[in-house]
């Protein structure tokens, strides 16, 4: 079983290597890691605990259908941390039974076998601003296990203590493609002027990337959906 927190789409995915690429969300609830500024904080806070749902494969895959019809074949996982559930496992055998592709999401302080079969996996360690100490020996191992060409690196930038470590990440792991993102601060759902702020700090970012000779094989992106929608939810 699966404990699902929220269940949309078809929506853009908003984020890193398939940015702009239409897809399904499920969400599962439930993270090892507790970010000062993470943008879901619902999947783990207990402020929605009510709204989990423990539920098969089938089911979730029913429910994609119900809501999204034939209108997608591509599906991203994320949470909260999925990571931390074994049983995601069969929803991506079934997913791919089904003819979609399958995104993940995490910050890669966990290991399960059934990363190796997802088809765009995100990893996306955390910069000091966040106050985890991210785990880079497990994240090394993590990464050792599982084949390059279907991995992506994504950290999330607020400052330049961040940038340095989204540096440090960077060439830590020179084979991987690499996606800088910039940190959303306006985590209400409803912020005035929120896509000029936002691209604001884009700015800021893109002219911190691009002076630095150490970033030049890299991906400077938005949270295309927050630059729409700021952060409102199931979008
Ligand atoms: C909500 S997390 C869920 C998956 C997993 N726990 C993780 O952090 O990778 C999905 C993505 O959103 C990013 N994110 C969370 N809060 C954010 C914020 N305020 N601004 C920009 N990106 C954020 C995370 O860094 C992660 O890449
Ligand atoms: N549209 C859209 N794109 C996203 N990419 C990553 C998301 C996430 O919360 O993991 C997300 C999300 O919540 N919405
Ligand atoms: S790891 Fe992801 S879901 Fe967990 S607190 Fe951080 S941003 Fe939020
Ligand atoms: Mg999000």
């Amino acid at each position: 079983m699966i404990p699902v927190m929220e269940i949309f789409g078809p929506t853009i995915q908003g984020e890193g290597k398939v940015i702009g690429r239409k897809t399904m969300f499920v969400r599962t609830a439930g993270c090892d890691f507790r970010c000062s500024w993470c943008d879901s904080k619902f999947t783990w806070d207990g402020s929605m605990k009510e709204a989990i749902r423990m539920m098969t494969a089938e089911a979730i895959y029913a429910e994609l259908r119900e809501i999204g019809g034939p209108s997608f074949n591509h599906v991203t996982i994320s949470g909260g941390n999925p990571a931390l559930i074994k049983a995601i496992g069969t929803l991506v055998d079934l997913l791919h039974a089904e003819g979609c592709e399958v995104a993940l999401e995490t910050q890669g302080s966990k290991f399960q076998t059934w990363m190796r079969d997802i088809d765009q996996l995100t990893l996306s360690p955390k910069p000091p601003s966040s106050n985890m100490q991210q785990n880079l020996t497990l994240l090394d191992e993590d990464i050792s296990q599982l084949d390059p060409s279907k991995i992506n690196l994504k950290v999330v930038v607020f400052d330049e203590a961040d940038y340095q470590f989204a540096k440090q990440i960077h060439h830590r792991y020179l084979g991987l493609p690499f996606y800088i993102q910039v940190g959303n601060p306006y985590l209400e759902d409803d912020v005035n002027d929120h896509t000029a702020k936002l691209l604001e700090r884009y700015e800021e970012l893109i002219a911190r990337v691009m002076q630095d000779a150490e970033m030049n094989n890299v991906y400077v992106t938005p949270q295309l959906h927050t630059l729409l929608w700021s952060n409102r939810k199931g979008v």
